[in-house]
This record gives C-alpha cells, structure tokens and sequence, in this order.
C-alpha cells in the first residue's frame, strides 16, 4: 500500500496527542513502570536531557529515547549513566543510576547542593580581554574543579582584539597556570584554526563550559557544535518538550567525539561554600608545602615560618594565586 502524506496539521495533531500522554505518564510514573515488561531486556544509556520528570536517554546506538523515572532511585541529570528499559510504546523507563565519576551542583534556595551534571571530565574556564578577567574568579572555578575531582582548563578567547604585543602581556599574566598543570589554551573565533586546537583537546572528554557573562561562551559553544540546531532538534524530539529542551541541561555531540554539556544553569555554576581544608587542597600548588608551616592553623598570612609564604617568596608559587586563597579563606 503506498504510504500516504501528512498534512502538517495532522502531524502537529498526533504531535500533540503524543506531548499529552507523556505529560500525563510524567504525573504518574507508577503506571508507566506498571507497564514494564519481564521480558524486556534492560539496557545501559546515558540521560542526554532531564527536564523535571521528562529524561531522554541515549541508547548504545546513539537513539535517543525519551524515559520517565522509577521513583526512589534519585535524581538522574545530565551525563548520568542510567539502566533503562524499553516499554511498549516505543518509550523507556530509568530503573537505576550507576555510579558518577564527577557532579557539578549548585545550591539550591535552602542552600543544599543541587546536582547539575554527572560524569564530566573537563571545566573549561573561559577567559578573554573584555570583559577585564578577574583571576579570583578563575581560582574560584579551579578550585571547583579540583572539589569534584575534575581536570581544569584556561581558554583565553578574543585574542584578536589584541595586537601582538598586548597579547603576549596578556598571556604572560596567565602563565603560572600551564606551570602549576592547567592546559591553556588562546583562541579567537574568528581564527577557526585555534577554535580546532581546543576541539582536539576535547575530543573523548565530557566538557562544561564556565566564565563571566560577555567572554563569548555562547558562541564558542556554536563554534564547537557546527550542528548544534539539528542536535537541539533530535533532543526536543526525543523529550516531546519543544524548545524548552534548551533551558535544560543538555548533552551535545562534539565532532571530535566528546561532549558537552551546556545549559544557562550550567554556565553560571559558581564554587560553593568549601571548607578550609579543601581550599588548601583546591590550589593545587600549595600542597606540597601544607603541614610545613609552624602553626597548624596556619592562613599563610603573616605568621612566622610560614612555608607558604617562603615559596612564594622562593617564586615556586604565584603571590595573585596565595591572595586570592586568602581571600577565598575569608570570604
Ligand atoms: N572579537 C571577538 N568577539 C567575540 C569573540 N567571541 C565572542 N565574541 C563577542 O563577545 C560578545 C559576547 O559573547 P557571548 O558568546 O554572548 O558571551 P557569553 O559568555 O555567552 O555571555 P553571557 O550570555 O552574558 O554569559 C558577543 O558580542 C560576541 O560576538 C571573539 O573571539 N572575538
Ligand atoms: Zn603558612
């Protein structure tokens, strides 16, 4: 039988019959584990969208299936790795959530910390000459990093807004960072050639990108994701939540074979309250020197004998980088 066309009005009918019945499974996830079947095998995928109780999983082919969640199992979020099982209706239902290697939160209102993303591998923190960097920040974002256990990044972007030699000045203010184990990285969108360096770094990672508002975030992300738009698509697809899809934490595809995972959420994530010691752990360079000093307690401030403070002097350690500890200790 031939198959016949339909019209555009009769698409977005059945489009919108299919958004109701989620809508209405989503209010009611005991009916739809109901309906999972013993027989179905279950299969290990990875939560590329979670919108409320909506969740799309990728599958080992690289489907995306939408799927609600069993309930006591926990919050998945992005990047989760996840056991699902296909129901009936095409769709799929996450019965567990396997173990994370890394979570990015940010506090709630009450204060308590509110999972963001799973699993990431890089924070890539995005520098450029305007807006003018703050370098607390960027300790703020490496400590985060260091907390969750995840290799950070510097990007230095818009560097064609600088002649030669202001270039290199500006570099030469970020140079401690490579020397304490930092890649950096200086790139401009307008010269692809730097973009497709950074590309290549992230290939096979799982990448957040952070910085201040106005250091081009957005559009390095358009220029990581060539077909961003056709990913937002599959995603909206796949979750029936249209364009909604973007203010949720999201996975992308890159090209060179990693991901990243982008919301506004995600982008405004700020280090949390951290404790002392943390902090010291958090400036990674400072740690072959904690525990030396001749007090405990010492804020390698103005204590005497503080071997912090003789690294620093010694040039082993950055003086920007021991003030912004001390600021982040008092703050
Ligand atoms: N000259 C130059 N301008 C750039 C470059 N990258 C981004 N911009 C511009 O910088 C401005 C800010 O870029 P966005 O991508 O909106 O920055 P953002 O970090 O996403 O900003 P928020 O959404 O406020 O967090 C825009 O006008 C961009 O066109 C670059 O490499 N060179
Ligand atoms: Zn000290």
């Amino acid at each position: 039988m031939p198959k016949r066309r339909l019209s555009a009005r009769q698409i977005e009918r059945i489009r919108t019959i299919q958004e109701r019945r989620r809508e209405r499974l989503a209010s009611r996830p005991e009916r739809a584990l109901a309906e999972l079947d013993a027989e179905v095998e279950p299969e290990e995928g990875r939560v590329v969208v979670r919108h409320g109780a909506n969740l799309a999983v990728e599958d080992k082919e690289g489907h995306v299936v939408h799927c609600l969640c069993r309930q006591n199992i926990g919050h998945p979020v992005c990047g989760d790795r996840v056991v699902w099982q296909r129901t009936a209706d095409g769709q799929g239902v996450v019965t567990a959530i396997l173990a994370r290697t890394s979570v990015l939160s940010r506090p709630d209102y009450s204060g308590r910390p509110k999972p963001l993303a799973a699993n990431l591998t890089r924070l890539v923190v995005l520098i450029a000459p305007e807006p003018e960097p703050s370098g607390y920040l960027v300790d703020q974002y490496l400590v985060a990093a260091e907390s969750i256990g995840i290799q950070a990044m510097l990007v230095g972007n818009k560097m064609d807004l600088l002649d030669p030699e202001p270039r290199l000045a500006f570099q030469r203010r970020f140079a401690h960072y490579p020397t304490i184990g930092y890649p950096t990285f200086w790139i401009s969108l307008r010269e692809p050639d730097s973009v497709a360096v950074l590309s290549a770094a992230l290939a096979g990672e799982t990448s957040v990108l952070v910085g201040q508002s106005g250091v081009g975030k957005s559009s390095l992300v358009k220029a990581l994701l060539p077909d961003r738009e056709i990913q937002v698509g599959r995603l909206s697809e796949a979750t029936g939540l249209g364009r909604h899809t973007t203010s949720a934490a999201s996975c992308y595809r890159l090209p060179s074979g990693g991901s990243l995972i982008d919301s506004p959420g995600v982008r405004s994530f700020r280090l949390g309250d951290i404790s002392r010691d943390e902090l010291e752990l958090g400036f990674r360079e400072l740690r072959p020197y904690v525990g030396k000093c001749r007090f405990k307690d010492c804020r390698h401030d103005h204590e005497p004998d503080c071997a912090v403070r003789q690294a620093v002097a010694d040039g082993a350690i950055a003086a920007e980088r021991l003030a912004n500890f001390q600021h982040l200790l008092g703050r």
